[in-house]
């Protein structure tokens, strides 16, 4: 599809844009919805992979919110080239993006090791296995058509690729811009490993992907802040969506749905719906990004009453190992660009 289809009018400067890449379901969906609540005065733009499910959910949200000022963006943060192409249509598009919230994301085939499960549950580790899913779940991982582990390059480097080509329009002087990560309770130090960032060798790809994007957090809060980008780090919780849909089928999350209810008498992170799980998400739209501590997570927390609120909790990061992911991620964007001038790829 053409980009002239898809795209909106242009925004105008006296207008916010705020991008969400994964925008078209669960919950990318339910901020853009929530974010038109706050501000219906904003252009958002949607950023998808699939064009027919983004025209569905757009006009979703067009009917719970006429007159909103919605665009439509065709981008993969899975290849390179997409991305690429998505970055350059954006700067053609607007003179700056004041939001840019990273949330596309994948858990490639996940098993649940009931066994784990179960010896969890009558052990002191099983709070700590309800918030973060710790040791219940392996997944596969494969490569893309770039040679990159697919989990990775989706949930961590397209969307640093996409920051890097969108600098002209991100963080002016006197107009900052604020870039937000869904990340997750399920990101682990312990599965992370920087000889292998792309977590080629294990089974826990998307724990590594999202500690990824945590130490990215940090790195680029050091490089970027001083040009007016603010990088913040959001774990939505436990959320019933397409992601969740590939552990357990839709049926089974609803048969112990009142379980879950149950748990969330002792466990706030059971936020359950995409409106809760945007709760931080939203948050921070309010925020001044100069605000906000670098080093804390903020987390959507929802109460046994199914009241919504926000907490934050320091990350388990070093700012040494931080940096040093900082420089193998630009190592690698220079490898990934000296491979595609060399092959003359660059449809
Ligand atoms: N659900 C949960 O409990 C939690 C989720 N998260 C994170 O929240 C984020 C949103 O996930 P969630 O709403 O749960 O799940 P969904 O599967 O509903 O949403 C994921 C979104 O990302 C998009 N996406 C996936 N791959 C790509 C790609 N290569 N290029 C562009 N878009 C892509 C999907 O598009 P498409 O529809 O085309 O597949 C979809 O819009 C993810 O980053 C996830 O890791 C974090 C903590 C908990
Ligand atoms: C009785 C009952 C509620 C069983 C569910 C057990 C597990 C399937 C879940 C317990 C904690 C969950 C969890 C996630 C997936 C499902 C659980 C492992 C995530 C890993 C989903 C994606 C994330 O980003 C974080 C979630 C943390 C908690």
């Amino acid at each position: 599809m053409a980009a002239e289809e898809v795209a909106g009018p242009r925004a105008t400067d006296a207008r916010r844009v705020v991008l969400v890449t994964g925008a078209n379901s669960g919950i990318g969906l339910a901020l853009c919805e929530r974010i038109l609540s706050e501000d219906n005065q904003i252009h958002l733009c949607m950023a998808c992979r699939n064009m027919q499910k983004a025209e569905a959910a757009k006009s979703e949200l067009q009917l719970s919110h006429p007159g909103a000022d919605i665009s439509l963006l065709k981008i993969d943060v899975g290849n390179i080239n997409s991305v690429i192409q998505a970055a350059q249509e954006i700067r053609q598009r607007y003179q700056h993006v004041d939001y840019l919230y990273l949330n596309a994301g994948i858990m490639l085939n996940p098993h649940f090791s009931l066994k784990a499960f179960l010896s969890s549950l009558l052990s002191r580790k099983v709070f700590t296995m309800f918030q973060t899913g710790e040791g219940l779940l392996t997944q596969e991982d494969w490569l893309t058509d770039d040679g990159l582990q697919q989990v990775f390059m989706t949930n961590v480097f397209g969307h640093f690729l996409l920051i890097r080509n969108l600098e002209p329009v991100l963080g002016q002087a006197g107009c900052t811009s604020q870039v937000v990560w869904t990340s997750s309770s399920n990101a682990r130090k312990s599965a992370f490993n920087l000889t292998d960032y792309q977590h080629s060798q294990g089974q826990e790809s998307y724990s590594s992907s999202k500690y990824a994007t945590d130490l990215l957090n940090v790195g680029l809060n050091k490089h970027y802040n001083s040009k007016g980008l603010f990088s913040s780090v959001v774990c939505p919780g436990l959320v019933l969506t397409n992601l969740t849909y590939g552990i357990f089928p839709p049926v089974l999350w609803t048969l112990i749905t009142p379980i879950m209810w149950l748990i969330r008498v002792f466990m706030n992170s059971f936020t359950l719906s995409p409106y809760n799980g945007t709760e931080a998400l939203v948050w921070l739209f309010t925020q001044k990004p100069e605000s906000l501590d670098p080093m804390v997570k903020y987390l959507s927390c929802t109460s046994g009453f199914g009241n919504n609120y926000v907490t934050s909790c320091k990350m388990d990061v070093d700012v040494e190992t931080a940096e040093i992911f900082y420089q193998e991620l630009l190592k690698l964007e220079g490898k990934m660009k000296e491979k595609s001038d060399v092959t003359g790829d660059h449809s």
